[in-house]
């Protein structure tokens, strides 16, 4: 059995979506950055970490997918905000300027590892403060990496997105559909194996 190592329901509904059968197990890691840590390095770290965790804990599965996504600027990294104040210091540095979202995806069983990366451009417009102010009670900024949400309203910021849109919504489903491939898990309710490029 596969199993989603993650509480997020964006994560549950993009992975559905692929058509895979599919139970989540949430998992608590501590997901801090450490010193001179860089963004993609930290989402490759975390998403082995949530898929080993899941691995631990889950007997049953013979697979465990996990994934983190974080937000990246000028070697900043913008985690999910731990209060407005911290939401509205990220909503000022994003306004008007593109940054990069990284999304590490971890497939893990007993003997094997299969992993990806990917990173997506993402360009804001300027925000105003107003803008700033009123995004923050719609609750959707709240749990995000970023503090924004480009399947909500959050999409109203973006001009222009360069890469994979379901990687900054917290999946990379192209990539996880050659993944699964790689792990001889077909998709599409079993009916298709999206089989890595050195195998075509
Ligand atoms: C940038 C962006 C992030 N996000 C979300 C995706 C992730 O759920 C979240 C980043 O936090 P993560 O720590 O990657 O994931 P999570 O805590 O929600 O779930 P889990 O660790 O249990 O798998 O931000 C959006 O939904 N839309 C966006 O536009």
């Amino acid at each position: 059995m596969l199993v989603l190592a993650s509480q997020s329901p964006r994560r549950r509904e993009l992975l559905a979506s692929l058509g895979v059968d599919f139970q989540t197990h949430s998992v608590d890691i501590v997901e801090s950055v450490r010193s001179s840590e860089a963004a993609d390095r930290y989402v490759s770290r975390l998403a082995l970490e949530k898929a080993q965790a899941g691995l631990a804990q889950r007997s049953d599965a013979q697979w465990v997918l996990g994934s983190d996504t974080t937000v990246a600027i000028d070697g900043q990294i913008l985690v999910k905000p731990e209060s407005e104040a911290d939401y509205q210091a990220m909503m000022r540095t994003l306004s008007g300027r593109t940054h990069q979202v990284f999304t590490a995806v971890a497939l893990v069983s007993q003997q094997t590892l299969f992993e990806t990366r990917v990173c997506t451009d993402v360009t804001f417009t300027e925000l105003t403060e107003d803008y700033i102010q009123h995004y923050w009670q719609t609750g959707e900024p709240a749990d995000k990496a970023g503090g924004y949400g480009i399947q909500g309203l959050g999409a109203i910021f973006v001009e222009e997105i360069r890469g994979s849109y379901s990687n900054v919504v917290g999946l990379p489903l192209h990539e996880t559909a050659r993944l699964l491939g790689q792990a001889g898990l077909p998709i599409w309710q079993g009916r298709l194996r999206l089989v890595p490029s050195n195998e075509q």
